[in-house]
């Protein structure tokens, strides 16, 4: 950099940092730390440079704090961090001539400016990568903001003003917009809700630190496939302007006319290029006539869902090719971009919330009572065992468990603890009053004030992957939030069948379905039993919250729990002991008699 003499000298900043040639830069001479980019609108105006951004928080998950900061890239660390979370990525901006090319890594150079916030928790004494979030540039074409921009924006304060979005307009201004290209949550911190976390982090960095030749944003913008069925913006006030174009209707005319060597009536030539290249390559590999194989992608185009009639060669080639629409969203970063948007974006259907059936009603099962009766058949290591440890009757009748009343209203969580053998799988059985289970050896009493469903955990079929399943059995929208509320966004996961999942994976994949099932009552055994203890944690919470949402009575036993209890904060707790009467407690009894004790 020079100052107005002519003196030039050196400033180090970090690869991404919020600087490019020509912009004017202001040093506090008090402190050399100190350096702000001079707004090119407002001389008064200082847009802080260095020191680079940085936020702290918490984020809690029952009682439990966990302290994390979000920063710019700035060291090697963090680059690593960042490779280290590529590998989790969801796509959210696709491959579009009214987007960029095939989204490029995070780290990788897109040209333009960019800045990307990591999140990292404090674990113990270091900090671990969970989050980050990629702002861009603008993309240049988009259609719902060329219609969106095409009424008259007159800002009172800054000198931006168009009557039209033309040429001449969009040339100016439309860096006046940073685009979220990508917003990545590694699987073990799903279901924290971290993914919003990123997008304010992302809206307060754009309204201090992001500027194109010194102008500051006024709106930041985001697209994404997966805003079709999950909402996860307009909470952070993102608005909905409506969906991309795509090139459904012009794709096999530009492709046929690009292989006649003739341009294209709009969209980017590379693209376009590449868009032939890889339908020719599918053409040679599979020896058919490029003419033949447009046709058929014509074809199934004008079809309602064109993936239904591909085969999945077919598939895997044309959706290189083919960009359907997908929803685009824009947030006001100041007053009179929120005033332009509320009086101009267009209303947009709302994506149909997902509705769970909500119960209110309450159980009351009494008198429940678990005997065993047991016939001892005496061989020799059984007389063996009956000698050493005084038994002498040939019949042994015991009783397990009660008496007991268990009575629960709508939106609660009793939890049964107990040692192991203390009848806590037999309790969750005698609450199952419709329930098949029957053993010759136990003798089950209740009697209930009304009949309800109970639902159980229950094994998914592996004939399918078990998105398919989901898919299939539910709405896509309502499988994936379902999925994400049990802390299992991984693709990877998604796209195998239930007995190729780990044991933790196909815990959560279970209790999703139990979710979305309608069952008044959930019945869960060994609760979390097979998660680490965040994953517990995070699961007990959102557990918590869709039992309290959905009017369900989740009775659920455990005899590890320590770790998540207060996540799940259950509002009775039915401490049993194997051979003594059961106890009857509230959370708060409990965590003073019992977990203190533990502890
Ligand atoms: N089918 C059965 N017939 C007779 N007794 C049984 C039967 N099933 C379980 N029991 C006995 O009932 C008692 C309670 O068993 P239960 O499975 O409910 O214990 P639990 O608290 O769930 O133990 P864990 O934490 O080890 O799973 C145990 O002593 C067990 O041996």
């Amino acid at each position: 950099m020079s100052d107005d003499a002519g003196k030039s000298s050196t400033l180090h900043v970090h690869r991404f940092a919020q600087v490019g040639k020509g912009d004017r830069l202001r040093l506090d001479p008090a402190s050399t730390r100190n350096v702000f980019v001079v707004s090119a609108e407002d001389q008064s105006d200082l847009i802080r440079l260095t020191p680079a951004f940085e936020q702290s928080g918490e984020i809690c998950v029952g009682s439990q704090r966990i302290a994390y900061r979000i920063a710019e890239v700035a060291s090697a660390s963090d680059l690593q961090s960042l490779q280290y979370l590529e590998q989790f990525h969801y796509k959210t901006a696709i491959l579009s001539d009214e987007g960029t090319d095939e989204a490029p890594t995070a780290t990788a150079s897109v040209g333009g400016r960019k800045a990307i916030l990591l999140l990292q928790f404090k674990v113990g004494i270091s900090w671990h990568a969970a989050a980050y979030v990629d702002i861009q540039m603008p993309l240049l074409m988009v259609k719902p903001r060329h219609e969106l921009f095409a009424n008259a924006f007159r800002h009172p304060d800054r000198p931006v003003r168009w009557e039209q979005w033309d040429q001449h307009a969009m040339r100016e201004n439309v860096n006046l917009i940073a685009r979220i290209a990508r917003v990545v949550v590694s699987p073990e911190y799903r279901g924290l809700g971290l993914a919003r976390t990123m997008l304010e982090a992302a809206k307060t960095f754009c309204k201090t630190r992001w500027h194109i030749a010194g102008r500051r944003p006024l709106f930041l913008e985001i697209m994404a496939e997966m805003l079709h069925y999950i909402d996860f913006v307009s909470t952070s006030g993102f608005v909905r302007v409506g969906n991309t174009e795509g090139n459904v209707a012009r794709v096999s005319r530009d492709l046929l006319s690009m292989k006649k060597g003739y341009g294209i009536s709009s969209g980017i030539m590379s693209l376009q290029k590449k868009y032939l290249t890889q339908l020719q390559d599918f053409c040679k590999t599979t020896n058919r006539d490029f003419e033949e194989v447009v046709a058929r992608l014509e074809e199934v185009l004008q079809t309602e869902d064109p993936s239904s009639h591909l085969s999945p060669e077919e598939w895997l080639a044309f959706r290189k090719v083919i960009r359907f629409p997908i929803p685009y969203y824009l947030c006001p970063l100041d007053d009179y971009a929120e005033q332009y948007l509320r009086e101009h974006a267009p209303a947009s259907p709302k994506l149909r919330r997902n509705r769970f059936k909500i119960n209110s009603q309450a159980i009351a099962v009494t008198g429940i009572r678990v005997t065993s009766d047991l016939q001892i058949s005496q061989s020799k290591p059984v007389r063996l065992i009956m000698d050493c440890f005084g038994l002498s009757a040939d019949r042994i009748q015991q009783r397990i468990i009660g008496p007991l009343d268990v009575k629960a209203s709508a939106g609660n969580i009793i939890f049964i603890s107990g040692s192991s053998g203390s009848g806590k799988s037999l309790l969750l059985r005698a609450l199952d009053h419709e329930g098949s289970y029957r053993s010759n050896h136990l003798k089950f009493q209740r009697s209930v004030s009304r009949t309800y469903s109970a639902g159980w955990l229950k094994c998914l079929p592996s004939e399918v992957c078990i998105f398919e399943y989901f898919a299939e059995k539910y709405s896509v929208s309502r499988s994936l939030s379902a999925l994400s509320q049990v802390g299992l966004s991984e693709a990877t996961a998604f796209i195998r069948p239930f007995d190729m999942l780990s044991k933790g994976q196909q815990y959560r994949a279970m209790l999703a379905d139990l979710l979305l099932r309608d069952d008044e009552v959930w019945l869960l055994d060994e609760f979390c039993a097979d998660l680490d203890p965040l994953t517990a944690r995070v699961v007990a919470h959102n557990f918590r919250r869709h039992v309290m949402a959905a009017g369900r009575i989740a009775i659920v036993a455990a005899a590890n729990h320590g770790h998540y209890l207060d996540a799940l904060r259950p509002s009775k707790i039915i401490a049993l002991r194997a051979g003594d009467a059961p106890r009857l407690v509230t959370y708060r009894e409990y965590q003073d008699e019992f977990l203190a004790q533990a502890g």
